[in-house]
């Protein structure tokens, strides 16, 4: 089935993420931030997208809102070509549970469970079997088969997020969106973090979304996709550390081109 977007851009139902206008502003009448406007995004399945931007560009009001954890006040997201949309808290708590995988930058493990209770936990709270097989395969892809039985405080930063990881791909979800995943951690152990975020897409076929500020994290991804003001502001393919830098930098051109700026700022 083909949806055309309000821009005439046709998906050919192979977008794994769909946002079709979407936008979202904060605050009450008289005070309101617009956080993301009328934004359009389609991203096919198999990718993975960096989002980049300045501080308050809406990176984050993107990406909740595209995984179904916030609502847009207006436009329609759709993953695999369903809407996301305009679903019941329960319907969308269960349309997450099956169709999308989370990394966060502090990991979001439940300190109480072992690395392999908190790789199953989303399987258990959507009520489906788990396949104990399946799980220490994954948790050995991820360079964490001797140590199921740990708990999180007896691991690594990287080691932590790498069961997020695991985690997140053992629902088998669509599209994985990760925000800040390297934020809290050194330059080696994020590579390896980058390296198994680029194989969930090379070798798993998942789509990923990437929120970050580095970028090198950004140079991992396909694309990268720019916001600015709650906009999209461009995009850059096969991105280079010093490419995405060099983008990056002139996002704030408008904020440089400034004229009347306060004494003593
Ligand atoms: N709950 C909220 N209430 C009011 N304003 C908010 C809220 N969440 C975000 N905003 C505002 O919306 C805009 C976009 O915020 P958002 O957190 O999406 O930006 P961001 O690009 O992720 O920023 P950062 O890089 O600093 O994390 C900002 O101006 C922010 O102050």
């Amino acid at each position: 089935m083909f949806h055309r977007t309000s821009r005439n851009q046709p998906t050919d139902g192979s977008d794994a993420l769909c946002l079709v206008e979407v936008s979202k502003t904060y605050g009450t009448t008289g005070n309101t931030v617009t956080a993301l406007d009328k934004v359009t995004l389609n991203l096919s399945a198999g990718s993975f997208t960096a989002i980049m931007g300045p501080s308050g560009s809406g990176k984050s009001t993107l990406l909740q809102c595209a995984a179904g954890l916030d609502r847009p006040d207006s436009g329609l997201v759709m993953v695999d070509g369903e809407e996301m949309t305009g679903r019941s808290e329960t319907q969308l708590t269960k349309f997450r549970r099956r169709r999308i995988g989370f990394i966060f930058q502090q990991y979001n493990l439940l300190p109480t469970l072992t690395v392999a209770q908190n790789t199953t936990l989303p399987l258990k709270l959507a009520g489906r079997s788990i396949d104990q097989a399946r799980t220490l395969e994954i948790l050995t892809e991820v360079g964490l088969g001797d140590r199921l039985g740990h708990r999180p405080d007896e691991l690594s930063g990287g080691q932590r997020q790498r069961v997020a990881i695991a985690r997140a791909l053992l629902t088998e979800p669509s599209v994985v969106f990760a925000d800040e995943p390297t934020g809290a951690l050194d330059t080696r152990s994020a590579r390896k973090i980058l390296r198994l975020l680029q194989q969930t897409v090379r070798v798993h076929g998942r789509t990923v979304v990437m929120v970050t500020h580095d970028p090198l994290a950004a140079s991992y991804a396909d694309t990268v996709r720019f916001l600015a003001d709650g906009r999209l502001a461009g995009q850059l393919a096969q991105p280079t550390v010093d490419g995405v830098a060099e983008r990056l930098a002139h996002l704030g051109d408008n904020i440089d081109d400034v004229d009347d700026v306060p004494v003593g700022v």
